[in-house]
């Protein structure tokens, strides 16, 4: 099957990461592996690609897909998360020059309908990026208490009517679980008022998103990868997110500005007594977006938002 992802900001995400002919690259989500292959063009020679990916299908689309860059390219099966594991177990650790994270659901995964990430096909309630994990959304939604359903609709899906949604959730699991996208979409379309049915897109939209980060746990996984991530990176090293939704972005932003704090003293200390150091030094001052031209050639780059810094050696 022909794995359809184009990869977004990648003029921007090779202009951070500068890429140099013999370093050695770490893709923390290869996908199809459009990323790595631009970055693996810039390092011929030598330079070596470790490609991770916690997604089977999108791991044998990679392979495919780098296979001309032969024994360069390295690919592992593992969610980003264990990024510092994977680093050791390769005996890399501290010696990487440029990780790239570009974090999400890939237009591959949206396009196969049986596994339960888009609205618009009916299928079975999965959304597993890793199809061993233990917890589907059909799991999530016949199992989580109310409150914690209505908190995800909200809180990832910035979700309005999370409360009535979620109401009308607990209400028909009661009667028959739920098992189908379609039945979520049908209750979705029930719980939010007619009036406001059409506002912001599909009215399963949000749900579906907030339901896709609480199934693959997208946000725990971000906060534990980073500081992994700086570790493994070589003095000089770059690292490079590329986040599609404000929660994520947040969550890099705020680490770049903390590693990248010196004196962590008082105002009122006359000298520093702690000795702390900025451990990055922030690329991007501001998120880089995408063109215009991109924008309107991939609806996917309208949200993406790319931050890079440097580890200071
Ligand atoms: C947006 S796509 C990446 C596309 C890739 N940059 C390309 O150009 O083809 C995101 C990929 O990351 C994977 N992914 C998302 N979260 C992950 C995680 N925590 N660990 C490992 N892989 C993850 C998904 O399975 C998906 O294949």
């Amino acid at each position: 099957m022909v794995f359809h992802h184009i990869p977004v900001l990648l003029h921007q995400v090779l202009e951070v990461l500068q890429p140099r002919p013999e370093g050695v690259y770490l893709d923390g989500t290869v996908g199809g592996g459009g990323h790595s292959a631009a970055i693996l063009e810039k390092i011929s020679g030598r330079g070596r690609l470790i490609g991770l990916d916690q997604d089977p299908t999108a791991l044998a689309a990679a392979g495919r897909n780098l296979a001309s860059f032969g024994d360069r390219v390295t690919l592992v099966r593992s969610n980003f998360r264990r990024i510092g594991a994977v680093v050791a177990e390769l005996g890399l650790m501290g010696k990487i020059d440029g990780i790239l994270l570009d974090i999400g659901v890939s237009s591959h995964q949206l396009d196969e309908a049986e596994r339960g990430f888009t609205y618009r096909m009916d299928a079975p309630l999965d959304m597993r990026m890793n199809p061993e994990s233990a917890l589907t959304a059909a799991k999530l939604l016949n199992e989580a208490p109310e409150g914690e359903i209505a908190r995800i609709l909200r809180d990832y899906g910035e979700e309005r009517w999370a409360k009535r949604i979620a109401q009308f959730i607990v209400k028909r699991r009661a009667e028959q679980a739920l098992e189908r996208t379609g039945e979520l979409v049908d209750i979705i379309r029930a719980a939010i008022p007619a009036a406001a049915r059409q506002e912001g897109g599909h009215p399963a939209k949000r749900t579906f998103q907030a339901l896709r980060i609480a199934v693959n746990d997208e946000l725990g996984a971000l906060e534990e990868a980073l500081p992994a991530a700086l570790e493994a990176l070589a003095p000089g090293g770059r690292l490079a997110v590329i986040s599609f939704h404000s929660l994520e972005d947040r969550i890099v932003k705020n680490f770049f500005a903390e590693q990248a704090r010196g004196c962590l003293c008082p105002p009122d200390f006359p000298v520093c007594a702690c000795g702390n150091r900025p451990k990055v030094k922030i690329i991007t001052r501001k998120p880089l977006v995408g063109s215009d031209e991109e924008m309107q050639a991939n609806p996917r780059a309208q949200s993406a938002k790319l931050r890079a810094a440097e580890k200071i050696g």
